[in-house]
């Protein structure tokens, strides 16, 4: 943004504009209030000084003091009619100025939020995207500010109106000699407004990074590594120095803005100094009579400090207006990366999910986490997604989600490419249970009903969720049952172990009661009767029609799978049933995989061993028959 002085007063008109456009939008009531309020003031003004010439002229006339007294009593009581009046409209301008900020705030917030919950997922990852949301924040707040500075300019600029106006009458040099007083401070304000702004624009990463460390300095999760690793004071340090670092910027800002007040004073001073002096030179040589000199120096008093105060409002809404700019272009950012929401309708779940040679590169990453990958998924099937670390299997449920879009090639739905698909649709025949799920600070009733939340009071439902994901017993444990906080640091809130946290997230993902299921590593932190409990539910699901996709690295869960896709480095290696890819003249990378993790946990034991019975088996010799072969 141009920062000069007169492309500021360039872009004043649009700025008032867009105030006044947002404040109507936000209470139009509020706003014709105030507009009416300052027009009364501006009325007031100009009538109290008309009024305050009137008593001057009459206790400068000839006569006896008493009667030049009784003479001016009218025209004093109209000063002070017309001062409670502008005081009185003065108070309703606060008070609906008052009312319309607040609103004004919420609109320019929620006008950004609407967009960003929009933003497909490859761009809320982007670190630009990120950059251009953090400056946008601070829009928020300028909305608010905008709005009082534009409302302080125009009560301003009423009252110079007014004042200039008694000035005219009086006389026509002391106009631009009014203007003369104010412009150095112009000056100063301007100058300090850009300061502040670029020094916030520099320092945006470095108070994100601050607050980062700050978040982590008092969070749950940390704490523990920050205790026993004793990262605590090292992560003080750093804040610390960064907190150092800041109040050094803040130190040379405010030594600048010192300077600069103290020039734009002197040279205010001066040409107030030089206003008085014409005065005087006009009064002494008979241009202007002693009573309109005395209405003159109290109507500059005025003046100067309107224009004093119109000029600290252009400087504040000047700054405020970069900062909502910034909140214009991250909302403008975030409708140019949102999910369309156009497409073809999908009312029906698909027969067939088809990749077809499907490339997708993360931004900012050079090789693909999928490589040239072809699959087909078909309605109710159970597919397993297996592979090393790394091995994209993640980021192929996503694609296989609608929630990124193929680098090169296509992922379809009954022959139709997603991208023609309208997203919704597609999100809303999918639920998910992700590896990094959310657990939610809320309630244990929202953290279920989240993937549904019009049904937040359907307990029934809940209750169903809760005994299919064998929530139950963690619902027992909480003190208040589903209205239990999820989170410690809050009153009544509890912190919930892994494994209880996976089954809210799975007993999540069922009250969705979605037609296309993605497990990724839905079982990690379960014991081991909950986790066998937990694949034999989940693989249930799709006797009723709903297809499922599981992500695991337990690979003896995936036996029943109707196929099983291996990936490795992105790439789709081998694919078949379980006992296609364990058949000895078939592929080698699953059944070398499989024979590693069976003689690693011996996994080979559990086949076929009922949940319960698992926990008494363990104690137990191995009596397994096929415990020689792969053990
Ligand atoms: N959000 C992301 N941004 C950038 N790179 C990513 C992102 N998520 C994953 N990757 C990278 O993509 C590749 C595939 O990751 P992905 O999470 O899909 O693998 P995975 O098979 O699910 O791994 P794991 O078994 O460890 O969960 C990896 O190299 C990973 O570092």
């Amino acid at each position: 943004m141009n920062a000069s002085f007169l492309s500021i007063l360039r872009q004043i008109p649009t700025l008032f504009r867009h105030t006044v456009s947002l404040a109507w939008h936000a209470d139009p009531w509020a706003l014709v209030v105030v507009a009416v309020a300052q027009l009364g003031q501006a009325a007031a003004t100009a009538f109290g000084l008309l009024a305050t010439n009137r008593v001057l002229v009459s206790l400068f006339a000839a006569g006896p003091t008493a009667d030049r007294v009784r003479e001016a009593l009218p025209s004093l009581l109209w000063v002070a009619a017309a001062s409670a009046f502008a005081a009185t409209l003065r108070a309703v301008s606060f008070a609906a100025t008052g009312r319309l900020g607040p609103k004004v705030e919420r609109l320019a917030g929620l006008s950004m939020m609407e967009q960003v919950i929009r933003v497909e997922m490859e761009h809320i990852e982007r670190s630009d995207f990120h950059a251009a949301l953090d400056s946008g924040q601070h829009g928020q707040t300028a909305a608010r500010r905008l709005i009082e500075h534009t409302l302080g300019i125009v009560e301003a600029l009423m009252a110079l109106i007014a004042v200039s106006g008694v000035l005219a009458v009086l006389h026509p040099v002391l106009l631009p000699l009014l203007v003369a007083v104010v412009v150095p401070k112009a000056w100063g304000t301007v100058r300090a407004a850009r300061r502040t702004y670029e020094s916030v624009q520099i320092w945006l990463e470095h108070v994100r990074q601050q607050g980062a460390l700050r978040r982590l300095l008092i969070s749950q999760r940390a704490a523990p590594e920050l205790r026993v690793h004793g990262a605590g004071p090292f992560l003080l340090d750093q804040f610390d120095q960064m907190a150092a670092q800041a109040a050094d910027e803040q130190t040379r800002l405010a030594h600048l803005e010192a300077r600069t007040e103290l020039a734009t004073s002197a040279l205010s001073g001066l040409t107030a100094g030089a206003t008085y002096a014409v005065l005087g030179w006009l009064l002494t040589h008979g241009q202007l009579p002693l009573a309109a000199g005395a209405t003159a120096a109290l109507a500059l008093t005025s003046g100067t400090a309107g224009l004093r105060r119109m000029v600290t409002h252009i400087h504040h809404l000047y700054e405020q207006s970069l900062f909502m700019n910034d909140l214009i272009r991250a909302r403008e950012e975030a409708r140019r990366r949102a999910i369309p929401a156009t497409g073809a309708p999908v009312p029906e779940p698909p027969e067939v999910i088809a990749f077809d040679r499907v490339t997708f590169r993360y931004p900012e990453r050079a090789a693909p986490a999928l490589d040239d990958v072809s699959l087909t998924i078909r309605k109710g099937q159970v597919v397993a997604l297996v592979g090393a670390n790394g091995s994209g299997k993640t980021t192929l449920s996503k694609l296989l989600a609608g929630l990124y879009l193929p680098t090169s090639g296509t992922v379809s739905w009954d022959g139709t490419d997603l991208r023609a698909l309208r997203r919704d649709d597609v999100f809303a025949h999918v639920a998910l249970v992700l590896q990094n799920f959310k657990q939610w600070p809320f309630t244990a009733r929202a953290n279920v009903a989240i993937s549904r939340p019009d049904a937040i009071h359907d307990t029934a439902r809940l209750d169903a969720a809760a005994a299919y994901a064998d929530a139950h017993s963690v619902l027992a444990d909480l003190p208040h049952g589903w209205d239990t906080l999820c989170e410690k640091g809050y009153e009544g809130g509890v912190d919930l172990s892994g494994g209880q946290w996976q089954r809210v997230a799975l007993a999540r993902a069922y009250f969705r009661d979605a037609d296309i299921l993605i497990c990724d590593e839905p079982t990690s932190s379960m014991d081991p009767a909950a986790e066998i409990d937990a694949f034999h539910k989940i693989r249930a699901l799709a006797s009723k029609d709903q297809t499922i996709v599981l992500v695991t690295h337990r690979l003896h869960s995936v036996k029943e799978a109707d196929v099983i896709y291996v990936l490795d480095e992105g790439r789709l290696v081998e694919h078949g049933d379980f006992a296609t890819l364990m058949s000895a003249d078939g592929p080698q990378v699953f059944r070398r995989l499989f024979e590693l993790q069976s003689h690693q946990y011996r996994t080979d034991t559990l086949d076929g061993v009922p949940a319960q019975r698992i926990r008494s088996r363990d104690a137990m010799p191995d009596q397994s028959p096929a415990a020689g072969t792969t053990g």
